[in-house]
């Protein structure tokens, strides 16, 4: 379990908001009873490390959480950072491992794209909200040579290198397509000049890496953007404070 340090109801952002709209305490008032006489845990907040850790602080310090100096002296080696609240702390992980924190409720709450959410599936995330940062597509891309020979109505079988092996076989299994995933954490354009395979499925936003690698999109799969996910147990035994803090993730992204 986390934690252990006392929470400090001043700062306990769940009594006011819960209830404006995700009214949880409402709907599982047996919970919220129990939760409030006892003394919680401390809450813990997952946020990727890497490009949306920029996009998402914003954020962050709007609903009033300001982690502690050394969360942005790029020398710090720490990996858990206490913040303005003493009950709440933040830990920086891989975007994939945010989602595996909060579903196995290490973390209570976190920030991850549909795309992580997606390839794992994990069902004790509730992702409730969309904060509208981290805008990207993933497509599946080939070298400029083949698209104007390639036809995807016509294929039974593609050979794929992806960081979304399971998102990836779906999506061709929806349409009778069978998949074959080479799994890479990264560089996915690289592949085809490689003769790892001639299609790779991957994030794209500008087109600008596929463009400098020598490759077209051909088919879009689906609009990616970054989700609040919550852990769907704590969120169950502490409503008012995690309905609070989905309120004013929601406000906060309303407000922009
Ligand atoms: N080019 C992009 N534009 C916008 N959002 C992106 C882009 N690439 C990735 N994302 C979003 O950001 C998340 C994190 O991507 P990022 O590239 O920072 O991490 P990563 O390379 O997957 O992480 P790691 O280094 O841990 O493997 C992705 O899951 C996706 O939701
Ligand atoms: O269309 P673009 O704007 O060029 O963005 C797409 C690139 O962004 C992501 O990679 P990232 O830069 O995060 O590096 P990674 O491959 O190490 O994940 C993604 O995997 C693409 O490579």
């Amino acid at each position: 379990m986390i934690g252990g340090q006392q929470p400090d109801p001043s700062h306990d952002r769940g009594g006011s908001a819960a209830g404006k709209r995700v009214n949880i305490a409402a709907i599982m008032p047996n919970t919220a009873e129990k939760t409030s006489s006892m003394a919680p845990e401390k809450l813990v907040i997952a946020l990727p490390k890497g490009r949306i850790l920029d996009e998402c602080m914003p954020l962050v310090r709007a609903v009033g959480i300001e982690p502690e100096p050394a969360f942005d002296d790029p020398k710090s080696r720490a990996l858990r950072f206490s913040t303005n609240h003493p009950h709440i702390d933040i830990v920086r992980v891989r975007s994939f491992d945010v989602a595996t924190f909060v579903a196995f409720g290490a973390a209570h709450l976190g920030v991850a794209g549909n795309d992580v959410l997606m390839e794992f599936g994990y069902s004790e995330i509730y992702a409730p909200l969309d904060l509208n940062i981290g805008h990207c597509r993933l497509a599946v891309a080939e070298p400029v040579e083949m698209e104007g020979e390639d036809d995807p109505a016509r294929w039974s079988h593609v050979r794929v290198a992806t960081k979304y092996p399971e998102v990836t076989r779906r999506h061709f299994a929806r349409r009778g397509v069978q998949a074959e995933c080479i799994k890479l954490n990264g560089a996915m354009e690289l592949a085809p000049a490689l003769g790892l395979c001639r299609r790779i499925v991957d994030l794209v936003s500008t087109g600008s890496t596929l463009k400098a690698n020598g490759l077209v999109e051909i088919e879009h799969i689906v609009d990616i953007t970054s989700r609040l996910v919550v852990n769907r147990t704590a969120l169950k035994t502490r409503p008012e404070e995690l309905g609070g803090w989905i309120d004013s993730f929601r406000e906060a992204v309303n407000a922009r």
